[in-house]
């Protein structure tokens, strides 16, 4: 992970905005099952520190015996005592108390912050998460061009159109439903997160009910046993379509009737519901087994004037208004003229390439998954698009393919996964000769090895658009528009 120094914060001017803070008491669980936690606590060296700067995860950097420390929930510019645990090489800190406050930190507005490591930001205004953000984008990608001002979002809550809880039991065995601690499996039980959509928590919440009233057991992850994992929720934010997805570990759901009925009857604004089974010990969400329990199985959203179905396991955009922006931005920067052959690749549901199809003389899209393939196909058709074709594969390979047979491209856009492209893609692409490659990337640094490919292969970078597609978090987006030399 690239580390920076020093981002132009302002900083305190002894004038500490909320001195004297203790963190010790926030960071405990609440329910007492963090004991690796407080064990690590009885090993702890306390420090003084001050905050040279911020990692691109938004930890405050600070030296500590010659060595880096990076710390959670610490600014720059401020003073603080410090817990630092040291195991051989590896020295992990967490803040105990702020001394000097600097000028950026606020209350965080949610009361689960300390505790949940869904938001890593909350700490800091808004303005100042923007300036971390733009200095994130600004900072990797000083070998190119300055990137633009970044897209900030307006109200940047609520903005989430999918959101995911998992179910265990308390100490009590009481039925508990929320988000895993950070890198842990322990539930932190939250009844509202501020950037999830409120209706989907709510909707957890008679899940949550409905579990505590009936024998439907939370699977517990330790001893195989119990029935219900996660619910995925899904939203459309235009349409008010709403898709709730029960994970499960078995395909036996007794009581299968009662449930659809109790929670339709509680939310009439439910359109479809399903069941997933996961039967494997597994961090990922969501299983292979599919089945409809009510409804098509499937939302339809509209974005950009355009209208998308979406099913469980397909991407969509998780913000859709800073989605418009972004997508607004990719087109211009692709600069069609209604003549040219675009590749979409991981396409998704086909979202990009569609929005692009209207101004172009064809697209081509790639994408891995099966059912985003299929949506972005219906996708077409419903919109009434004829210039446009989907294709289910690995990018690399297709990309491989394509350029094997001597295919022509105009434009690529890519938008791939947090991990970045791979050789075969870049390779393939540069082989083609495109004239504009526009690359959408949710992870600046793979989207900086990859630009770096580029340009020792022949192209320029042109621009940069960083946006905030994830407030609160540390996450930003960014766009390049990369042009052929010559
Ligand atoms: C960041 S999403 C972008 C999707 C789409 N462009 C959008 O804006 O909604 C990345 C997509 O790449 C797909 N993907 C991941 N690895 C892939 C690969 N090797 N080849 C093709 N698609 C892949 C994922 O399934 C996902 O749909």
């Amino acid at each position: 992970m690239s580390k920076r120094k020093s981002l132009g914060y302002k900083k305190s001017k002894n004038k500490p905005k909320r001195s004297e803070k203790s963190y010790g008491k926030q960071n405990k669980s609440r329910n007492n099952e963090r004991k690796g936690k407080s064990q690590r606590s009885k090993n702890a060296v306390t420090a003084e520190v001050t905050c040279s700067g911020l990692t691109n995860e938004g930890k405050g950097i600070a030296e500590w015996k010659g060595k880096q420390l990076e710390v959670p929930l610490l600014l720059p510019g401020e003073k603080a005592e410090v817990n630092v645990f040291q195991k051989g090489s590896l020295v992990n800190a967490e803040l105990k108390r702020v001394i000097t406050s600097a000028e950026e930190r606020v209350d965080p507005p949610c009361p689960y912050y300390y505790e949940c490591g869904g938001c890593q930001l909350q700490h800091m205004s808004n303005q100042a998460q923007s300036r971390f953000k733009q200095e994130t984008v600004d900072t990797l990608m000083k070998p190119f061009v300055k990137p633009e001002p970044i897209m900030t979002m307006d109200h940047p809550y609520d903005y989430r159109n999918k959101n995911h809880t998992t179910f265990g039991l308390n100490h009590k065995r009481e039925v508990i439903g929320g988000l895993y601690g950070p890198h842990t499996h322990e539930i932190i039980p939250i009844d509202k997160c501020l950037i999830h959509d409120p209706k989907a928590d709510e909707i957890a919440g008679t899940l949550k009910d409905y579990m505590k009233n009936t024998k439907m057991q939370p699977y517990n992850e330790d001893t195989g046993r119990g029935f219900l994992r996660h619910v995925l929720i899904k939203v459309g934010k235009v349409s008010g379509e709403i898709m709730v997805v029960l994970v499960a570990a078995s395909s036996e759901f007794k009581g299968k009737k009662n449930f659809v009925k109790t929670l339709r009857k509680a939310h009439p604004e439910i359109t479809t519901m399903l069941l997933n089974v996961n039967k494997r010990d597994t961090s990922i969400v969501l299983g292979n087994q599919e089945d409809v329990l009510f409804g098509k199985g499937t939302i339809t959203d509209t974005l950009c004037g355009l209208k998308f179905e979406i099913s469980a396991k397909s991407f969509y955009q998780i913000n859709p208004v800073q989605t418009e922006k972004l997508y607004g931005k990719a087109i211009e920067m692709a600069g069609l003229t209604g003549k040219e052959t675009v590749i979409d690749a991981y396409c998704g549901i086909g979202t990009i390439g569609l929005v692009a199809s209207q101004k172009a003389r064809k697209v081509i899209g790639v994408e891995m998954n099966k059912d985003a393939v299929k949506d972005a196909i219906r996708n077409s058709k419903r919109n009434g698009v004829k210039n446009a074709r989907f294709y289910q594969g690995d990018a690399g390979e297709f990309m491989v393919e394509m350029a094997e047979r001597g295919d022509k491209a105009d434009v690529v856009i890519m938008d791939p996964p947090r991990s970045g492209s791979d050789e075969a893609f870049l390779s393939s692409v540069v082989k083609l000769k495109p004239k504009r490659i526009v690359y959408v990337s949710c992870n600046p640094e793979t989207q900086v090895r990859d630009l770096k490919y580029l340009v020792k292969n022949g192209y320029e970078v042109e621009g940069i658009q960083p946006v905030d597609m994830f407030p609160q978090t540390y996450h930003v987006e960014s766009v390049a528009k990369l042009v052929l030399k010559n």
